[in-house]
């Protein structure tokens, strides 16, 4: 039988593709982690069925460079197009304000330069991530991608704001989780998040965080494949 939540992620990625595409799409973001390949699989379908003539696809990171390139699908690089029409990709949480905790699989950086140069985002994600406040669901902290050398001061300031910092390790590598920026990744559990803007602001202060995995404000609507099948959205 096939797992709950990986078919919810394909029926949340198939409709947020089959309703977010259309024949004016041309410069597409593409995020990173396990729900995303869904969308990156009916995004190909399309395109070859419907002969789309998308542009460019552009990645979040090497993760999803492989999935651009495996689907036959055009890669290119922000910098080439700075201005992209929609960007799907995933989340680790999302509230009911469309805020969200990503950075789970440690791509928040380049994540979050797509969804700032995009005119859309929209996330698709399974029920798991579904909450009305940011950390009610996700417990393991916010990811913070973090300057190397400066890990352990940016961990006493992260304390002083009331967060539990810990430096993410690898599991098939000693030593820590070192992102495709070069730089470390620290998860901070704040508890329940009243205001993440707020919160959001105070950590971007910090010398030494490169990005932060609070996504406030950005998101158009949300996608969730639910545990029956059905698919639930949220829009801006
Ligand atoms: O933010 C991310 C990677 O940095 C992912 O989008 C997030 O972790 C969700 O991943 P998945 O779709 O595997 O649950």
């Amino acid at each position: 039988m096939a797992d709950l939540a990986e078919l919810a992620k394909q029926k949340a990625s198939f409709q947020a593709i089959d309703q977010q595409i259309n024949a004016s799409t041309k410069i597409i973001g593409i995020g990173s982690g396990s729900t995303v390949v869904y969308a990156v699989q009916r995004l190909a379908e399309r395109v070859k069925q419907e002969s789309l003539d998308i542009k460019a696809c552009i990645p979040s990171s090497f993760q999803s460079q492989q999935l651009i390139v495996q689907h036959g699908l055009p890669l290119a690089t922000l910098n080439q197009y700075p201005k992209i029409d929609v960007t799907f990709d995933g989340a680790d949480e999302v509230d009911d304000g469309l805020n969200a905790i990503k950075g789970g699989g440690a791509c928040q950086l380049q994540e979050k330069l797509l969804i700032a140069n995009s005119a859309k985002w929209f996330i698709v994600a399974d029920y798991r991530k579904d909450s009305s406040a940011l950390g009610q669901q996700w417990k393991k902290g916010v990811p913070i991608e973090v300057v190397p050398s400066a890990y352990v001061a940016v961990m006493d300031r992260i304390k002083e704001l009331g967060g539990k910092p810990v430096l993410r390790m690898a599991t098939a590598k000693a030593g820590p989780v070192v992102t495709d920026n070069g730089m470390f990744v620290v998860d901070a559990d704040f508890g329940e998040i009243k205001d993440p803007k707020s919160l959001d602001l105070k950590l971007q202060v910090i010398p030494g965080i490169v990005e932060t995995g609070l996504f406030c404000g950005l998101s158009d609507g949300v996608y969730f494949g639910m545990q029956d099948g059905t698919v639930k959205s949220r829009f801006k």
